[in-house]
């Protein structure tokens, strides 16, 4: 059975085709910079040469189509037509309250996961024209929808609630969801797994262009980073993280703007963008900081500060942690940041490898010396692989 997997980003579209007797990767690729200028995709599959399309993509639709061709192709494709195509998993963001397990798509989930554009404004849009392009380019084939949510949404209700009049709970589900869910759950899983311990207490900081960070026991999420929307938490790349509401008040009151251009500016325009001026990407704003770039400096530093916070609370939640994996674009592959924020957690008995630190990226690796009370680890995060696994046992 192969399974093709989509994972439709504001801006990106990653994916993977992957033949499911043995998990093999046959192809993987990412569509870069979708609906600006610039778009290129890279597909690269295994065993052959590296295959760069650089050609405009105003929406997914588009991208949808040209991973088909590159999937097809007579010398960079893995396969003669898309019928080798069993089923498409798709990473979905939001569905609220109503779904959250992995489910077959069909037009009730695709109004569900519409209905949810408010909740998820740089997701949900991408996801949907992402199914309804595969179903257009392959009719008949089933696809499933992978909920980021899945993870977060059976967390303790004292860790779910937001402390505002119950009433809003109650009508309109206003509740902490959590996101990024089949990651947390992958990498806490093999954390679980690589430490040979059962009820394992571990954080998973998952820092990529989206970040949030997990606490969770024995595989089982107990708190999260994100709420409502994926905006809650973390400095991100280009999203605030946690604000005092009253920052949107005062803003919208004195720029003279709506609530919804202020929502804008916090998902878009805020983070290492917003503190640099520089960047929303990592690597970017580093390399200003590194070149003397003072904003720079304070959106890494605040970047990093902001972890290693969550980081005290959820160990605090849990009443101990024994391991803390960095997962992601920058968690994988950034020993500078995983540094300074261990630099914070001497008080738990925490002690870098610094050699080994400096020399990971993007292998599954153990950091933190053999005497070290809580174990460091970095460990790739494969949402791809995940969304598979759950896609094969829905057909
Ligand atoms: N080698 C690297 N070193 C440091 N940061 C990196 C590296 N490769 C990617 N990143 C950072 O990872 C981030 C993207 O992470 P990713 O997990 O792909 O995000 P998303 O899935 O949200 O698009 C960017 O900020 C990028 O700068
Ligand atoms: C939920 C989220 O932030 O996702 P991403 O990191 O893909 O933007
Ligand atoms: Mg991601």
């Amino acid at each position: 059975m192969k399974v093709l997997v989509m994972n439709c980003g504001s801006s990106s579209l990653k994916y993977q085709l992957i033949d499911m007797e043995n998990e093999s990767v046959l192809a993987k690729g990412i569509c870069e910079r979708i609906g600006a200028d610039g778009s290129v995709l890279t597909h690269k599959p295994t065993g052959k040469d590296k295959y760069v399309v650089e050609q405009a993509m105003p929406d997914h639709g588009v991208a949808v189509q040209l991973v088909l061709d590159a999937l097809q192709d007579k010398e960079h494709g893995v396969i003669e037509s898309a019928d080798e195509i069993t089923a498409i998993g798709h990473r979905v963001l939001h569905a609220g309250t109503i779904y959250s397990d992995a489910t077959l798509v069909t037009e009730d989930v695709k109004k569900v996961v519409r209905d949810c554009f408010d909740l998820g404004p740089l997701h949900n849009p991408a996801n949907l024209i992402g199914i309804e392009a595969c179903e257009k380019a392959m009719p008949g084939k089933p696809n499933v929808a992978v909920f980021d949510t899945a993870f977060g949404m059976n967390i303790p209700k004292k860790a779910a609630m937001y402390a505002i009049p119950y009433e809003y709970y109650e009508k309109y589900s206003i509740r902490r969801y959590g996101f990024h869910g089949t990651s947390h759950m992958f990498v806490s899983g093999e954390t679980v797994k690589l430490l040979g311990k059962e009820d394992a207490k571990v954080i998973v900081c998952h820092i990529g262009n989206g970040a949030s960070i997990s606490a969770s026991i024995g595989g089982k999420c107990v708190d999260t980073s994100m709420g409502l929307t994926p905006l809650e938490g973390l400095v991100m790349g280009t999203r605030s993280g946690d604000v005092d509401p009253a920052v949107l008040q005062f803003i919208c009151n004195h720029e003279d703007i709506s609530v919804d251009e202020m929502l804008n500016i916090l998902n878009k325009k805020s983070g290492l963008l917003g503190i640099s001026g520089v960047s929303s990407d990592f690597r970017d704003v580093r390399q200003a900081a590194v070149d003397g770039n003072e904003r720079a400096q304070l959106a890494m530093d605040t970047y990093k500060y902001r972890v290693a916070k969550y980081i005290g609370s959820y160990t605090a939640a849990m009443n101990g942690v024994d391991a803390i994996t960095f997962t992601a674009g920058v968690g994988e592959n950034a020993p500078d940041l995983r540094k300074d924020i261990c630099d914070y957690l001497g008080y738990l008995g925490v002690e870098l490898d610094e050699e080994k630190n400096e020399n990971v990226h993007g292998e599954t690796t153990v950091i933190s010396t053999p005497e070290s009370k809580v174990k460091v680890i970095v460990l790739p995060t494969n949402e791809e692989l995940a969304i598979a696994r759950e896609t094969a046992k829905l057909v």
